[in-house]
């Protein structure tokens, strides 16, 4: 089989916050008419952080087709749904609670499974497989999109700087009990799963991302997490930042105006 190399990344600047929220609409309208013209639903997953809340630009629009929708964690923490900790209830609070997706689409953790982390990451990935197991069965599910942020560490998921789990190359889910932010134990979609969606979207803004997101964008080589975020040909890799993240990046911008 051929090789292609990943498509290079594109970034986005916008001027504030709100400006991303409206062109990460957009874009979620975008690849969500081309997953429902190719096969008839949109898979997706989300994380947590500011991300949610980034998320409200869709809210109202008629031309979301949120029952085609079928919603999965990129990163869960083990804790109940309604946990302040948790991101389903993140989402919840700011979207989900507030759009019509059919609550059979909406794939949370099971929480029977608390105290027993590898028993709720294998039946998190489980879920998965129900999802994405087709006759030819690819070795590793392909995402609609996927959607991240980033930490001042530069930490995606609960994927972070230093961790064995950056090596995970079997695992679709996998567990983590000692998480250098807290809450300590999480799931976690791995590089193998991320690499693999079609499109993978990071939102990051504000001054406290400018040295982080220039190493990822300007220096990959060093290998921080959100820098090995870098999805397999055809798959596409977006970053929506503002321009105070951007502030010290040299690689190659798009600047959206409002
Ligand atoms: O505990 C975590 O791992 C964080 O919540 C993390 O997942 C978060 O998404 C990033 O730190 C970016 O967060 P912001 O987008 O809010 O800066």
């Amino acid at each position: 089989m051929a090789h292609h190399a990943p498509h290079a990344p594109i970034l986005f600047s916008f001027p504030n916050t709100d400006a991303i929220v409206g062109g990460l609409a957009s874009f979620i309208l975008k690849a969500q008419k081309e997953s429902l013209d190719k096969k008839g639903r949109f898979t997706i997953a989300l994380s947590g952080g500011s991300l949610p809340k980034m998320l409200s630009g869709l809210i109202g629009n008629p031309a979301v087709k949120w029952d085609k929708w079928h919603v999965y964690y990129a990163d869960e923490r083990v804790v109940p749904l309604d946990h302040p900790d948790s991101n389903h209830l993140a989402c919840t609070n700011v979207l989900l609670s507030k759009v019509p997706i059919p609550a059979s689409h909406i794939h949370t953790i099971d929480t029977d499974l608390l105290n027993d982390i590898e028993e709720l990451c294998d039946a998190y990935e489980k879920e998965l497989i129900r999802e994405f197991a087709q006759k030819d069965a690819a070795r590793f599910p392909v995402f609609d999109l996927i959607l991240l942020g980033m930490g001042p560490d530069g930490h995606t998921v609960s994927l972070f700087p230093g961790h064995e789990l950056l090596a995970e190359d079997d695992r679709w889910v996998a567990y983590i009990e000692d998480s250098p932010k807290p809450p300590a134990k999480r799931i976690t979609f791995t590089f193998p799963v991320i690499n693999h969606a079609a499109r993978v979207a990071f939102v990051a803004h504000g001054e406290e991302k400018q040295d982080v997101l220039s190493e990822v964008l300007d220096n990959p080589e060093t290998g921080l997490p959100a820098a090995r975020v870098r999805p397999a040909h055809p798959g596409q890799l977006y970053w929506f930042v503002d321009d105070a993240a951007a502030a010290k990046v040299k690689y190659p911008h798009t600047p959206i105006k409002v």
